[in-house]
C-alpha cells in the first residue's frame, strides 16, 4: 500500500489541468480492477459540515454520498434518549442569529425553545440575577446593584454590545484581534466582572476559562447573543442534524463506515474496499482530517465534561443559564434543560445539565465534587438527584487563539477533486461548521463547471 504522502503526489500528477477534474480510473490502489462505484461526490463524515455540504450538492443536482463512521449523523451534535430524558452529548445551544443557520435550517420546524437573555450567577454565597438591560429592562434595573460588577460594568456591557453589533458581520472577522481577556480589560471591565461573568459565560462557550480565545470570536458570539437568542430545539440538539439528513435520500447516507485513507478522488474503506468519485470532501473532525490529509494541521482541542442528573424538583425555575461566578470548584455552568423544553425530561422530573471546563481534579471523584459544590448552591435537595450519565468529550472544540483566526475563512479546496470542511476551517461553532460545508460544496460545483 503506498504511503499517503506518495498518494498525494500521485494525486497531483493525476490532476492534469488545474481546475478541471479528470475522471478517476476504475482501478484500485494496487492496480487491480475493482467493482468500484462512481457516486459523484463522496463526503467523508456526516457531522453538520458534511451534511451541509451534501445537501448543497444535492440541491445543485450533484450526487453526493456521505460515509459516516458513527451509527447516526450529527457528529458532535447528537441527542441520546435515556430513560425518558433527552441527553445532548454535551451541553450546547443554538444561537438564533447564526447567519448560516438562517440560510440552511428550517428554524420554525426545529421549534426552538429559548433561554432567558442574561444569567444567574453564583457568587458570595447566593445566586444573583444578571439580566440583559435591553431585553429585560425591568429585571435589569431591579437587579442593577445586586448583580456582580457595578454600574460602570453594566455600561461597558452596552459598549461591548455596540462594538460587536456595529458594521457588517464580514468586517468583524477582519478586525484587529487579541485574546478576549485583553479586549475585555481594554474596554475597562473590572476583575470582578471578568471572574463573575465573562470567565464562566465565555468559558462555557469557548470551553476554556483563560479567555485566551480570539477577540474576534468573542465579538462574533456577543453579536449573535445581541441579535438573537440562545435556544435548543424542543426535542434536543440532535434535531438539527436530523433535519439536514432528512433532505438526503437514504441511499446517500452510509453509517458505520470509517474511511481509512483518502487518495485523490478515491477513498479506502476497512477491508480494502475502494470507492471512486469525481470529488472527495473530507468533513471529519479536525484530528481525523489531519490524519487523512497531508499538510492539514491538527488544531489543539478544548475539552468539556457534561454530567446529567434527574431531580425531583428543578433547582432553578425558568430557562436560565446559571454560572459559577466564584472561580473555584469544578462546575462552570448549570442549566435545567427541562425548564427550557419540557420534552427533555419525563413528567414530574427535572433534567439538570452540569458542564465542567478545565477541571484539574480526578475524573473518578468528579460526580462527588460536583454534588458537593451544587449542595452549597442548591442545598441538601441535591442528595436526592440521580446521576444519569456523564459525557467526557476530550476533543470538543478546536482552540481558537488569535493565531488560529488570522485567516477567518480557511481554504476548503486542496486540489481539484479534493476538498475539506468542518469547524476547523471556519469558526468553532455550529454556524462555522455549516458555513464550511456550504463553501466546500461551492468549490466542488465550481470545479465541476456547475
Ligand atoms: C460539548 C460541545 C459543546 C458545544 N457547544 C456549542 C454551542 O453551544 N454552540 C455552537 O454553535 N457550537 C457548539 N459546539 C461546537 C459544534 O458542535 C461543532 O463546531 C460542530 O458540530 C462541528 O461539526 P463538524 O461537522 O465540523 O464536525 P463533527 O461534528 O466532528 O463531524 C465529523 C463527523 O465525521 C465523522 N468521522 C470522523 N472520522 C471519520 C472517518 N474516518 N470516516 C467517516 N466518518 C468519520 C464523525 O463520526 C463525525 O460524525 C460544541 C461542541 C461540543 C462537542
Amino acid at each position: 500500500m503506498p504511503k499517503l504522502s506518495d498518494a498525494r503526489n500521485r494525486t497531483r500528477v493525476l490532476l492534469a489541468r488545474p481546475g478541471v477534474i479528470k475522471p478517476a480510473s476504475a482501478r484500485s490502489l494496487d492496480g487491480r480492477r475493482t467493482m468500484a462505484k462512481r457516486p459523484g461526490v463522496i463526503v467523508v463524515g456526516g457531522g453538520l459540515a458534511g451534511l451541509a455540504c451534501a445537501t448543497a450538492l444535492l440541491e445543485a443536482r450533484v450526487d453526493a454520498h456521505v460515509l459516516e463512521a458513527g451509527d447516526a449523523p450529527g457528529g458532535r451534535v447528537r441527542t441520546d434518549s435515556y430513560e425518558g430524558f433527552l441527553l445532548d452529548r454535551g451541553f450546547q445551544v443554538y444561537l438564533t442569529a447564526y447567519p448560516e443557520g438562517r440560510r440552511v435550517l428550517d428554524l420554525k420546524a426545529l421549534s426552538l425553545q429559548r433561554f432567558i437573555p442574561g444569567a444567574k450567577v453564583w457568587r458570595g454565597g447566593r445566586l444573583h440575577t444578571l439580566a440583559d438591560p435591553l431585553r429585560q429592562p425591568v429585571t435589569a434595573v431591579s437587579h442593577l446593584f445586586d448583580a456582580p460588577g457595578g454600574l460602570a460594568d453594566k455600561l461597558r456591557v452596552l459598549e461591548l454590545r455596540q462594538l460587536s453589533t456595529s458594521g457588517e458581520l464580514g468586517d468583524l472577522w477582519q478586525r484587529p484581534q487579541q485574546e478576549s481577556r485583553h479586549l475585555l480589560r481594554d474596554l475597562g471591565f473590572s476583575e470582578e466582572m471578568l471572574e463573575a461573568f465573562f470567565t464562566p459565560f465565555f468559558g462555557g462557550i469557548f470551553l476554556e476559562r483563560g479567555l485566551t480565545t480570539s477577540s474576534r470570536m468573542l465579538e462574533f458570539v456577543f453579536r449573535m447573543f445581541a441579535k438573537g437568542h440562545a435556544a435548543v430545539p424542543a426535542k434536543g440538539m440532535g434535531a438539527i442534524p436530523e433535519q439536514l439528513s432528512a433532505k438526503l435520500p437514504s441511499a446517500a447516507l452510509r453509517m458505520r463506515v470509517r474511511v481509512e485513507e483518502v487518495w485523490g478522488h478515491r477513498v479506502r474503506l476497512p477491508g480494502g474496499e475502494m470507492l471512486h468519485a469525481d470529488a472527495v470532501v473530507v468533513a471529519t473532525d479536525p484530528g481525523t482530517a489531519a490524519s487523512l490529509l497531508v499538510g492539514m494541521p491538527a488544531p489543539r482541542m478544548n475539552r468539556v465534561t457534561c454530567l446529567y442528573f434527574a431531580a425531583p424538583e428543578p433547582p432553578v425555575e425558568g430557562p436560565w443559564l446559571t454560572l459559577n461566578g466564584e472561580g473555584r470548584g469544578p462546575v462552570n455552568n448549570v442549566a435545567v434543560m427541562s425548564e427550557v423544553s419540557a420534552a427533555y425530561a419525563p413528567p414530574g422530573q427535572a433534567l439538570v445539565s452540569v458542564s465542567v471546563v478545565d477541571d484539574a481534579g480526578s475524573a473518578d471523584s468528579l460526580e462527588a465534587r460536583v454534588r458537593a459544590q451544587l449542595t452549597e448552591w442548591f442545598g441538601p435537595a441535591v442528595s436526592a438527584w440521580r446521576h444519569l450519565r456523564t459525557y467526557a468529550i476530550p476533543e470538543a472544540l478546536p482552540a481558537q487563539p488569535p493565531s488560529a483566526l488570522v485567516e477567518p475563512h480557511r481554504p476548503v479546496r486542496l486540489a481539484a477533486g479534493l476538498y475539506v470542511c468542518g469547524d476547523h476551517r471556519e469558526n468553532a461553532s455550529i454556524d462555522g461548521a455549516l458555513a464550511s460545508g456550504r463553501r466546500a460544496a461551492e468549490a466542488v460545483l465550481l470545479d465541476l463547471g456547475r
